[in-house]
């Protein structure tokens, strides 16, 4: 498989701060790769360095084995940043065109109007779309070029939650055609956990986990036990189930974290507790994220005392 981007060795200092610390990765070609992260992780440096923008204070950045400064790296780029203006009087067909024409191969204007959604709106001034639309906007003209990498951060702000999945569908669609690469951040963990084939987990510009969303989820050694307690069930005594880490009561469905799940569950009917419809899960992603990115600070606590 080819490798679209690597990272070697890479660390990026603001003055004392050290953004990026020494991160080493590649991402294959065709793969659809989310970068996650609290805030002030380092994501949108790395996006920088990726795109040429930022240079590295150590280490390389390639793409496709090339520097992404020459513009010949660049042309198979395209990239939806988060906060961008866009132009007045412009109508979204021709800001669509007006993208186009900067590239030797763009895709058809219709094309992008469909990869976007925006067919019904193409004659509307680009500034008077919803936040939304004008979202959808800026993901045509990322893709005004035929690029065989995307950058997108937070591509899905804004968006209902219908244009949310089609989004999802449109992009998944795109990577599957002959090795298309697309790298996101986003901090809605379900999109990451519906579109991306391999997460890369950031903090305090390290790369703290890195693999798919099961792998994620197994590395952060979580699992759950959910069901039903009957009306008479106290929550006293689901609290004192051997093993339970956690116990979320919503109505009275249950959610409960634990290491050892068939323990719990056994517990829970040798003490004739009332309850039904057992569900046994390594939880969503946004759990892992939340146990990895504990785990990791508490660590980085500990080595700094
Ligand atoms: N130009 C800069 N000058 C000084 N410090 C910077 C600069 N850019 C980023 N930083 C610092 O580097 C760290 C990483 O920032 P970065 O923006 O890459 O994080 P992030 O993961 O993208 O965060 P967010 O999720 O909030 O967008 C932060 O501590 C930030 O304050």
């Amino acid at each position: 498989m080819q490798e679209a981007i690597l990272l070697d060795g890479v660390s990026k200092r603001f003055g004392d701060k050290t953004a990026v610390d020494n991160v080493t990765f590649s991402i294959e070609a065709g793969s659809i790769v989310a970068l996650l992260g609290p805030n002030g992780a380092g994501k949108t440096t790395v996006i920088s360095m990726m795109l040429g923008l930022a240079k590295p204070t150590a280490g390389n950045v390639r793409a496709f084995g090339q520097s992404p400064n020459k513009r010949a790296t660049r042309k198979h780029y395209g990239v939806m940043l988060q906060q961008v203006s866009l132009p007045p009087k412009l109508r979204v067909r021709e800001l669509v065109n007006l993208f186009r024409s900067y590239y030797d191969h763009p895709l058809d204007t219709s094309t992008l109007l469909k990869m976007a959604d925006l067919e019904e709106h193409e004659k509307k001034e680009a500034v008077k779309l919803s936040g939304g639309q004008q979202r959808r906007l800026q993901y045509a003209l990322a893709m005004a070029g035929d690029p065989r990498i995307v950058f997108l951060d937070e591509p899905t702000t804004g968006m209902d939650v219908t244009a949310r999945r089609s989004f999802w569908e449109n992009l998944r669609a795109f990577a599957q055609q002959d090795g298309r690469t697309i790298i996101l951040t986003t901090h809605h963990l379900e999109e990451a956990d519906a579109i991306a084939d391999r997460i890369l987990l950031m903090q305090n510009g390290r790369i703290t986990a890195d693999g798919t969303v099961d792998e994620i989820k197994l590395q952060a050694g979580n699992r759950y036990v959910a069901f039903m307690a009957g009306p008479q069930v106290q929550s006293d005594a689901i609290a004192g189930l051997p093993y339970v880490a956690h116990a979320q009561w919503s109505g009275r469905h249950v959610r409960i974290r634990t290491k050892r799940p068939d323990d719990v569950l056994r517990a829970a009917i040798l003490r004739n507790l009332d309850v039904s419809h057992f569900e046994v899960s390594q939880g969503h992603l946004e759990d892992a994220f939340v146990s990895l990115t504990e785990a990791s600070a508490a660590e980085e606590g500990g080595t700094n005392q």
